[in-house]
């Protein structure tokens, strides 16, 4: 049975009646959540599973259950449903209680019965989920070693290890495998509290436990045999070089000769293309600037044209990426190649799941004050001065969020998770005329993925396959000034598009403590012998996650979160709709 079959048993109460009753008492905005919904889930919900449809369902389920556009579902629904993920291939509504069922599917019977026991199944399945593939799980033969890494002993890195590996049964700076940490540490009591992310409809508190990232007491990489690459892909992303330097510093301590950079991404996997060697004398200042020492790009090589002998790969990039990440450390399984592949988030975006930020995020957040606050000085200045800033953001409108709540000079920010109207009484063209004539002047923030339902589709796709957005800044600000001129009252506006400016930026000091610990973790991790992993801050420890877990969907903003209130409080803008 599928999911979209779990979701559509039983249909025996009119479905929009069921919406109706569910969304007014999950959200603060039915009005345009209902007339979307209908539009994009035509029968795929009934009554017997709105107990389910809680802000705790995972869109990959949805997804899974009927095709129609993701942007518009994250559009509409915005993050109240990117709670706690539940597994599609495990979750049914009790038929009784309404409360969630841990089933596994083509279970008929387990899923139509309330199941006592779902908690522990849940657990199960979690630890299932978020356990790291080890190579040991592919290559019983896989052989530890005591590790070379510790600090107290500082391993010269030409040393010849002919008696063994020197270890320190006395050092206590290991990472003991069964270390856990917290996923979600927030006890909500009700659906209803702000932000809630639930796993049934209850609420109840289910401990998800992840795996602690450091260095172990057992290696499965003899140093000396190692050959490691760092590869970069994606867009540019402050503190690239930082990792970069954090790496392969790291890796010369546990005693590694052989370091190399793959050039420009995974297009320098392609045939007769230069690995760039690394050491801790080439790296050693990269991170005082900005870019990558190794260069970036989108698209590459398939599978099948990859060859190269390397045993430990470290891939920095965002969602994309990691999607191919994943499919090289599967290859290597399939080629019988006994390879850790690691993975570092990259995005300025911070869409990655899972994770409190990735790193860039913070120097983006702190570079975009500038711009703002050159908006803010030209609007201020100017007779109804009107500053339009455009941030980056694909489908996530962290940056935009944050810039906004950081400034305290914006006065309407707009993101892909919440719909906007430009035009109407409720539009944002006539707030814009309200905050003339109140305040003299107006601040806008946009997040460049937002409003992209104004502007002509392309069906354009970069060398990713990532659909190319359209300039939501500059239609924002053609539509401003011929609101104003229409009217027969101009505004003098001012637009503002810093993007790449701040994407090229070096880190700043947090960042680069981030950027650090995730470099340093990413080489214990493969000399651990994980593979298929990434690295994360959660909950302000480090972790390692499986990345399937991590790429399942991009994190976007709750517009049901407490963050976006107190952007909502900050700017005090009404909602455009
Ligand atoms: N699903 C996928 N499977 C395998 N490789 C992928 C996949 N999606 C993207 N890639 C590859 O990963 C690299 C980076 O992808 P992409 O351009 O989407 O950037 P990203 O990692 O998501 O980072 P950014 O946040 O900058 O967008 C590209 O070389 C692309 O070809
Ligand atoms: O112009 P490029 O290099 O494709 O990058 C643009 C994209 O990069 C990102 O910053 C992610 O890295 C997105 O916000 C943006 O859409
Ligand atoms: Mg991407």
């Amino acid at each position: 049975m599928s999911s979209a079959a779990v979701l559509t048993r039983n249909q025996n109460l009119p479905f929009q009646h069921c919406f109706f009753v569910f969304f007014f008492s999950q959200t603060h905005r039915p009005k345009l959540i209902f007339p979307a919904i209908t539009l994009h889930f035509p029968s795929v919900f009934n009554c017997e599973t709105m107990g389910s449809l809680s802000p705790s369902i995972n869109p990959r389920l949805v997804l899974q259950a009927n095709s129609y556009d993701p942007l518009s579902f994250r559009r509409v629904f915005g993050a109240s449903l990117t709670g706690q993920p539940a597994r599609p291939d495990m979750t049914a509504v009790c038929k009784r209680s309404r409360r969630i069922v841990y089933a596994k599917k083509n279970s008929d019977e387990d899923i139509a019965n309330c199941d006592p026991e779902w908690k522990s199944k849940f657990k199960e399945d979690f630890e299932k989920r978020f356990n790291i593939p080890h190579i040991s799980d592919f290559f019983p033969d896989a052989a530890p070693y005591p590790s070379t890494f510790c600090l107290s002993m500082r391993t010269p890195v030409n040393e010849e290890f002919a008696e063994g590996y020197p270890s320190d049964e006395e050092w206590y700076g290991y990472i003991n495998n069964d270390d856990r940490v917290l996923l979600k540490v927030i006890r909500y009591s009700s659906r209803s509290s702000a932000g809630a992310e639930c796993i049934d409809p209850d609420c109840s508190w289910v401990e998800q436990w992840i795996h602690r990232a450091g260095p172990r007491e057992k290696i499965y990489f003899k140093p000396e045999n190692v050959k490691a690459a760092i590869v970069t892909c994606g867009g540019l992303c402050p503190g690239l070089n930082d990792v970069i330097r954090q790496i392969v510093i790291t890796l010369e301590i546990y005693g590694v000769k052989k370091i190399v950079g793959i050039p420009f991404g995974y297009r320098g996997f392609g045939k007769d293309i230069a690995e760039i060697p690394l050491s801790r004398k080439v790296v050693q200042n990269v991170h005082l600037s900005g870019g990558s020492l190794l260069g970036v790009s989108r698209g590459g090589p398939t599978l099948d044209e990859i060859d190269r002998e390397i045993n430990m790969l470290f891939v920095l990039g965002g969602n994309g990426t990691h999607a191919g990440a994943n499919s090289i450390h599967n290859e290597c399984i399939k080629r019988g190649l006994k390879v850790a592949v690691v993975g570092v988030p990259k995005t300025i975006d911070n869409d990655i799941l899972h994770m409190d930020k990735t790193f860039g995020f913070d120097t983006a957040v702190e570079e975009a004050q500038r711009a703002i606050n050159a908006a803010y000085i030209e609007a201020h200045s100017a007779y109804r001065g009107i500053g339009i800033v455009k941030l980056m953001g694909r489908s996530s409108g962290f940056i935009a969020m944050q810039a906004s709540l950081a400034s305290g000079q914006i006065d309407i920010c707009l993101i892909p998770e919440v719909p906007f109207e430009l035009h109407g009484s409720h539009g944002v063209l006539n707030h814009l005329n309200y905050l003339l004539k109140t305040k003299g002047s107006a601040v806008i923030c946009v997040a460049e993925g937002a409003g992209q339902s104004f502007l002509e589709k392309t069906n354009a796709k970069d060398a990713s396959g990532n659909v190319v957005l359209g300039d939501i800044g500059v239609h924002i600000q053609h539509e401003v000034k011929k609101y104003f001129k229409e009217m027969g009252n101009s505004a003098d506006v001012k637009y503002i598009d810093p993007t790449y400016m701040i994407r090229a930026c070096r880190a700043n000091a947090s960042d680069g403590i981030l950027c650090t610990v995730l470099g340093q973790n990413a080489v214990h991790g493969a000399f651990a012998g994980y593979s298929g992993i990434t690295v994360g801050i959660c909950n302000n420890h480090y972790v390692y996650l499986p990345i399937t877990e991590v790429i399942s969907y991009p994190k976007i903003v709750d517009q049901n979160s407490r963050m976006w209130h107190r952007c909502l409080t900050s700017t005090g803008q009404p909602d455009f709709f």
